[in-house]
């Protein structure tokens, strides 16, 4: 038995609304790890795409262009941040243009292998061990986590929770795009969504977000007490 606080790898994967970057945030800030958002990248890389005048359907241009755009993604749970040759991305990655063409840009596997590389570096890279969060991390970017967790959650709940970040939207609508894009993330050729074998499933439906955190939280406490 040792005190030593070893650094820790947490993958946390599942669709849209689940829950996946604030419980990722907190858990990273309560448990001092670094904090990376995988769909930031993507939406940073689409974004890029469309103020390029690159058609998002043409996967052959998107994939000529994936190696151009410099994305920096900054790790503070209490700060995140991402940059785009040199620009702050925050505000217009959020963009309802960006969330529509986020998944044809995705599926190119030259773009995947692109981010995928940065991912792995900007883990390998934290000092105490981070919390990943996204589609394919489990899977495909650190199949090596020490802990893995499937977020899921009904279209319905997930759909109140996003209308609810965006003032005014339709919640059905909302439902709508959200099970759309879920659709092109799950049947992709290239890592699609997809809950690892190993991964630990959280139903969030029924949870506060306080809950879910508890409960992460409590299971890498459990993985690093098993490593001592
Ligand atoms: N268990 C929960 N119960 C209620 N609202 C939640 C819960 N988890 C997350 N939320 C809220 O739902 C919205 C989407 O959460 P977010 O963490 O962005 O999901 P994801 O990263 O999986 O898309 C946010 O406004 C968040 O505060
Ligand atoms: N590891 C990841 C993370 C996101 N993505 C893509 O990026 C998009 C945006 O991810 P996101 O996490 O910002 O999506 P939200 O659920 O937060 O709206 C997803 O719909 C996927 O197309 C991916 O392909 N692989």
């Amino acid at each position: 038995m040792s005190d030593t606080v070893h650094s820790v790898i947490v993958a946390i994967d599942g669709p849209s609304g689940t829950g996946k970057s604030s419980t990722s945030k907190a858990v990273a800030a309560k448990l001092g790890l670094s904090y990376l958002d995988t769909g930031a990248q993507y939406r940073a890389i689409t974004w890029w795409m469309i103020t390029n005048g690159i058609d998002v359907d043409d996967a052959a241009a998107v994939a000529d262009a994936a190696g151009k755009p410099v994305i920096v993604s900054g790790t503070d749970p209490s700060h995140p941040t991402i940059t785009v040759d040199g620009l702050d991305a925050s505000g217009p990655i959020r963009t309802q243009e960006v969330t529509s063409k986020v998944s044809a840009v995705s599926a190119v596997p030259e773009v995947r292998t692109r981010i995928t590389g940065l991912q792995r570096s900007i883990a390998a890279a934290a000092p105490h061990g981070i919390v990943v969060e996204g589609r394919d991390i489990g899977t495909t970017v650190l199949p090596d986590a020490d802990l893995k967790i499937f977020l899921t959650a009904s279209p319905e709940a997930r759909a109140a929770r996003r209308a609810g970040e965006l003032k005014g939207a339709d919640v059905s609508a909302t439902r709508e795009a959200l099970i759309k894009r879920d659709a092109a993330d799950s049947t992709r050729k290239t890592s699609p969504l997809a809950k690892a074998d190993d991964a630990v499933e959280v139903d969030t439906t029924e949870l506060t977000l306080q809950q879910v955190i508890e409960c992460v939280v409590t299971l890498v406490e459990e993985k690093r007490a098993a490593a001592k």
